[in-house]
């Protein structure tokens, strides 16, 4: 077999972060991360746009009791296209703490669709960002919204807010519950009160359906200061937009690691200090719960939440 070779510049995960300040509520769930590979047992799409480092689920594993959550929400990466076999052996190796997210394709068949809901896949995701993907036709994304919409499962969006008002109309059309990743990355140049934001915020706001990870500051900081050094007040710039969706929707907010980061450029996060980024955004206990324990066990373990809430 051919080796494997990163793709120039490629950042490896952290490989020592720190515990986090903040004492994650019991039950937190940890709703956007990935596994790669490992490329030698789970070989990676020939149509990926990158290659990246190796990234376990024992490593994943590691790293969700390292600090502190208690779940793990695994999302197909693109690195491994439509072939969600890395995924769907983590799920099964979880034992239950683990549920997914996969990307497949129209000719995928009624059973595998039903395989993967009960190795834990509870929603697939649409993949928008030019450079992480080839398009997919609408109508294929379409018939596979529907198909999925019956096993009770829902989609997930990944978009830059540039492309939002062209894919308004597709989007809220979806016929479930719709998860945007990172808040559909907005430029945080701009006003949090601009047009920009604006429109993202009446998204959620006329759609009960639409949901918004507040995920990935390192990504979408433009100004700092990194999560590294014991940094507890790290990327500033970006708390603005992420606090005003968790305050406007505390009951349709997630919050993931997005471990092991991929195509990050100039520097990776200690994972210890993005937790501590999350009371600048969920700055109050019932916030925090919501967000990290509540709303994703209503979406991905809504059986357990159910029976929770169940008077006894
Ligand atoms: O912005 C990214 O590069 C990125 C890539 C992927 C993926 O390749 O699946 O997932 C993410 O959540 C973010």
């Amino acid at each position: 077999m051919e080796p494997i070779v990163k793709t120039p510049g490629w950042l490896d995960w952290h490989p020592a972060p720190s515990k986090p300040r903040l004492q994650l509520p019991p039950g937190a769930v940890d709703a956007h991360c990935h596994v790669f590979g490992p490329g030698a047992q789970f070989p990676f799409a020939p149509e990926r746009k990158y290659t990246p480092c190796d990234a376990s689920k024992a490593q994943l594993f590691a790293l969700r009791d390292h600090l502190g959550f208690a779940r793990n929400v695994i999302v197909q990466a693109t690195c491994h296209g439509a072939d969600n076999s890395a995924l769907l052996d983590a799920l099964q190796s979880s034992g239950g703490k683990a549920r997914g997210v996969v990307t497949i394709k129209r000719g995928i068949s009624d059973e595998a669709l039903w395989r993967m809901h009960e190795a834990g896949v509870r929603g697939v995701r649409f993949n928008f960002v030019k450079r992480l993907v080839d398009f997919t036709p609408k109508d294929e994304l379409q018939e596979i919204a529907a198909r999925i919409a019956r096993l009770g499962w829902h989609v997930v969006i990944y978009f830059e807010a540039a492309d939002l008002p062209e894919l308004w109309d597709f989007f809220t059309a979806l016929p479930t519950t719709v998860v945007v990743d990172h808040m559909g990355r907005p430029d945080v140049g701009k006003p949090v009160d601009g047009p920009e934001f604006a429109l993202f915020l009446k998204f959620m706001r006329e759609h009960g359906n639409v949901w918004s990870k507040v995920s990935c500051p390192e990504r979408l900081s433009l100004t700092g200061p990194r999560a590294l050094d014991g940094e507890q007040n790290a990327y500033r710039d970006v708390v603005p937009f992420a606090r005003r969706v968790v305050e406007e929707f505390p009951d349709r907010v997630l919050w993931g690691t997005d471990w092991p980061h991929p195509n990050l450029k100039d520097h990776m996060p200690d994972d210890g200090l993005l937790v501590d980024f999350i009371p600048h955004i969920a700055p109050t206990p019932e916030l925090q719960r919501k967000l990290l324990v509540d709303n994703p066990m209503r979406l991905y373990w809504p059986e357990e939440a159910a029976a929770a809430a169940a008077p006894q």
